[in-house]
């Protein structure tokens, strides 16, 4: 039997300049609603952002990151920042990592505190238009969730007003060697929610009932995965779902993450309307995302040598 596929959903109606049939947006709410109680993770499809523009995106990533190390190093992070954020530049990951990849991150290109490569000349360009597009797609993904959790229209952009917190990385993976095809170990992401899009290569794959599921790749397609944030505010209905990313032989594979945040300083707890409004107790006590997120980056900085001293939602479950 094939494996079973993570759930498409198309988003056209809601992209629609004369507003969209609201029938077609109660399928999609509602297919978004069932993916995202079963697998935490699904596809969208007519999302906003132009096909041709992801091919470029991944194919000037895929220029960039095969570029000779020094050039790359042009690149690496200037050392100014704001300090509980992860630095924007080049970066790849150290060789006694258990994630073998490379990556240029990007910060909110408002802030002012990326660094572009010079080459390919319109990367930088490309990068802030992906950037641009997927923001505005986070936000219709963020009144679909409203719809889906029954909560008042525009609730979680109120939530989480402060968009300067996302960040995008775009990844390569090296190809596997004979004793190891690890690119990405399996994880929850600690943001509200990810998107993702990758070449053909394949590797990404969901846990779901104790099954990895390969995501196969669908050109023009993003991936959706709900985050740890969501899974706070949401007291468990919504779970951050547990994925990885295997390597393949022979091939390199490049993807983007977008990581849509919240603001570093927002406190975050369950939602009274998933708690005291339904007569449960909440499952996390409450936290700034700031403090979650610099206990995640330490876990890279300073990997701890048990597993289980890695910092994941779960310390702060109740
Ligand atoms: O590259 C991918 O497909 C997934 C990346 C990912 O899961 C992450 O960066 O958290
Ligand atoms: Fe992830």
């Amino acid at each position: 039997m094939a494996p079973p596929r993570i759930p498409t959903i198309d988003l056209s109606p809601f992209f629609h300049p004369d507003g969209g049939s609201q029938e077609r947006k109660a399928e999609a709410v509602h297919a978004i609603n069932q993916a995202c109680l079963e697998y935490g993770f699904f596809q969208i499809i007519n999302h906003g952002l132009p096909e041709e523009l992801m091919t470029r995106a991944l194919k000037l990533s895929e220029a960039f990151l095969n570029y000779p190390m020094e050039e790359k190093l042009e690149a690496k992070p200037a050392g100014v920042g704001l300090g509980d954020r992860m630095p924007a530049g080049y970066a790849k990951q150290p060789d006694h990592s258990v994630d073998k990849n490379e990556y240029l991150l990007m910060l909110p290109p408002e802030l002012g505190l990326n660094v572009y490569p010079n080459s390919p000349p319109e990367f930088k360009d490309v990068l802030e238009q992906v950037f641009g597009n997927l923001v505005k797609t986070g936000l219709v993904v963020e009144t679909i969730l409203n719809e889906c959790l029954d909560l008042p229209s525009n609730f979680l952009q109120e939530c989480s007003p402060d968009r300067s917190w996302d960040l995008m990385v775009a990844l390569r993976y090296y190809p596997a060697e004979e004793e190891g095809e690890n690119g990405l170990i399996e994880h929850e992401d600690g943001n509200i929610f990810t998107f993702v899009f990758q070449d053909d290569a394949g590797g990404l794959e969901v846990l779901k009932g104790g099954e990895w599921i390969p995501v196969v790749p669908t050109p023009g397609s993003i991936i959706v995965n709900v985050s740890d944030i969501l899974q706070v505010w949401t007291n468990n209905i919504f779970k951050s779902a547990t994925h990885r990313v295997i390597r393949k032989k022979g091939r390199s594979r490049y993807s983007y993450a977008f990581f849509f945040n919240a603001d570093g300083d927002q406190w975050i707890e369950p939602l009274l309307q998933f708690t005291s409004g339904r007569g449960e107790p909440p499952k996390y006590r409450g936290f700034y995302c700031k403090e979650y997120q610099q206990l995640r980056l330490r876990n890279k900085t300073h990997p701890p040598s048990k597993p289980e001293d890695i910092v994941t939602i779960k310390h702060y479950a109740i």
